[in-house]
């Protein structure tokens, strides 16, 4: 965890009375840091957290993303200075979106590999008041575990064509890592405005209330809810003190508050299912907060790959962004991989992802470009599924194509960006995305063209 100095905004709107609407003020650098922020000068409290009267007539607020006595290094929390304190709202009752949710099923899981094309895109005229916003356009593909049980993990795709109105959302069940695909996000949150495109991801902490407004119209990503440990960097081992995702290139926003009052709605993820309230403020009214448990976000291609530069195509836990550990030392929860541009030197080896089977399972997405071990088929948008003990790998062209590469030149991948959420349980795919139309059939044929060349006089 580093330990970068805190940074005070040197930016200060003046306070208003009027409405004001949130905006975005830049960033604060590093990982799992205690920043401390303000929106408007002497809103933080000096020397304590909680004190008679917080200052400018706020109300301060503990949210714990650990619990009380978790170790210090490990040890989650925040502290808010805030216009309404988040218990102000209505009543909760169940909220209808069939397609989001953790039901993963206990009956029999089909080992097949598995791959789906794009999740279409909503027409513009679908959805609630002509369009589908980022809630209503989750669409749950697979997971395991549960919130109930903290460990595991939901996964999930959204295609949304219509920014967050009156609406805000937030997830008691795990954190919220977002990768999106297609289309800017701004995403507003309680600790600030996050604004992610392609390329990048943002995770928003368990619980934190979030808007999300597409910038560019209709916007296409995947999902990935935590339900165990916070996400955290792996640790680098014999790579030494650098590589890989460094902490300074994680971005935690400024303090930025809006303070709207109206007819809104909040809605919850909570233990597996969708519930709605009635709130007559925006809850992105927080001034001034402190502390370690705050939503971030991260550019992938500031990833500094590490590779093999002699020979053999290495493990791909080389391209872990973030770990989220289990109970068992060096056994994931989740493992956030992903496989960017990068220079491919081996000698005398087989350059592209080599068949296996892995104890682990694989969900793989693809943000944009080729995916070095498909030649065709897994386009960007869409996703695949290799469970624990799933033989896969190269599909019959990579595999052709690579056996005879010229291999006294180095390569250099390019205009790409795959990645993976890896799970030491089985991942199990939602009955919708199991059954869905954009589910490939066919998929296994890609290895059917696989020729016998055994020849057991000649070596090679
Ligand atoms: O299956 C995949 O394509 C992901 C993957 C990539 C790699 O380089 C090594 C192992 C692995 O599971
Ligand atoms: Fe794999």
């Amino acid at each position: 965890m580093s330990t970068a100095a805190n940074d005070i905004d040197n930016v200060i709107p003046m306070p208003s009375t009027d409405s004001v609407r949130q905006r975005p003020r830049g960033y604060m650098s590093g990982f799992g840091n205690e920043f401390a922020t303000e929106a408007v000068a002497g809103a933080l409290p000096e020397g304590q957290n909680s004190p008679q009267r917080a200052p400018f007539g706020l109300y301060a607020e503990q949210l714990s993303g650990t619990a009380f006595t978790a170790p210090r290094k490990e040890n989650r929390r925040s502290w808010l200075y805030r216009i309404r304190p988040a218990a102000m709202h209505g009543a909760f009752s169940p909220f209808a979106q069939p397609r989001f949710h953790n039901d993963f099923g206990d009956g029999p899981v089909s080992p097949d590999q598995l791959r789906w094309d794009p999740l279409p895109l909503p027409l513009s005229e679908s959805g609630s008041e002509g369009g589908v916003d980022f809630v209503d356009g989750l669409y749950t593909m697979a997971g395991n575990g549960s919130a109930a049980g903290q460990h595991g993990c939901g996964i999930h795709l959204y295609a949304a064509n219509r920014s967050m109105q009156g609406r805000f959302f937030y997830n008691a069940d795990g954190e919220t890592l977002i990768v999106p695909q297609l289309g800017r996000l701004l995403i507003g949150t309680e600790l600030g405005a996050l604004e992610v495109e392609p390329m990048e991801v943002a995770v928003i902490p368990r619980g934190i209330r979030f808007r999300v407004e597409l910038v560019d119209g209709a916007s296409r990503g995947y999902v990935c809810e935590n339900f165990g440990a916070l996400l955290r960097l792996p640790d680098l081992g014999p790579i030494g003190s650098n590589g890989l995702a460094n902490p300074r290139d994680f971005s935690t926003p400024h303090a930025s508050y809006e303070d709207l009052e109206g007819t809104f709605e909040l809605v919850a993820k909570f233990q597996g299912h969708l519930w709605r309230a009635d709130i007559g403020h925006s809850p992105l009214d927080v001034v001034a907060w402190h502390g370690n448990f705050a939503p971030y976000k991260y550019d992938l291609r500031r990833f500094n790959t590490i590779g093999s530069i002699s020979f053999d195509h290495p493990d791909p836990s080389i391209f872990t962004v973030l770990t989220s550990p289990s109970d068992t030392p060096g056994t994931a929860n989740i493992d956030f991989v992903i496989f960017p541009p990068r220079w491919l030197v081996a000698q005398h080896t087989f350059r592209p992802p080599w068949f296996h089977r892995n104890v682990a399972s694989e969900f793989m997405g693809l943000v944009h470009g080729v995916y070095d071990a498909k030649a065709g088929g897994f386009a960007p948008g869409g996703a695949s599924l290799h469970n624990c003990m799933t033989g896969h790998g190269p599909d019959a062209e990579t595999f052709e194509k690579a056996s005879h590469a010229d291999l006294s030149k180095p390569h250099v991948i390019t205009d790409t960006m795959a990645f993976m959420f890896e799970t030491r349980a089985v991942i199990r795919p939602a009955a919708q995305a199991f059954d869905a139309a954009h589910r490939q059939r066919d998929y296994q044929a890609c290895w059917a063209g696989l020729q016998k060349h055994f020849d057991p006089v000649g070596r090679d």
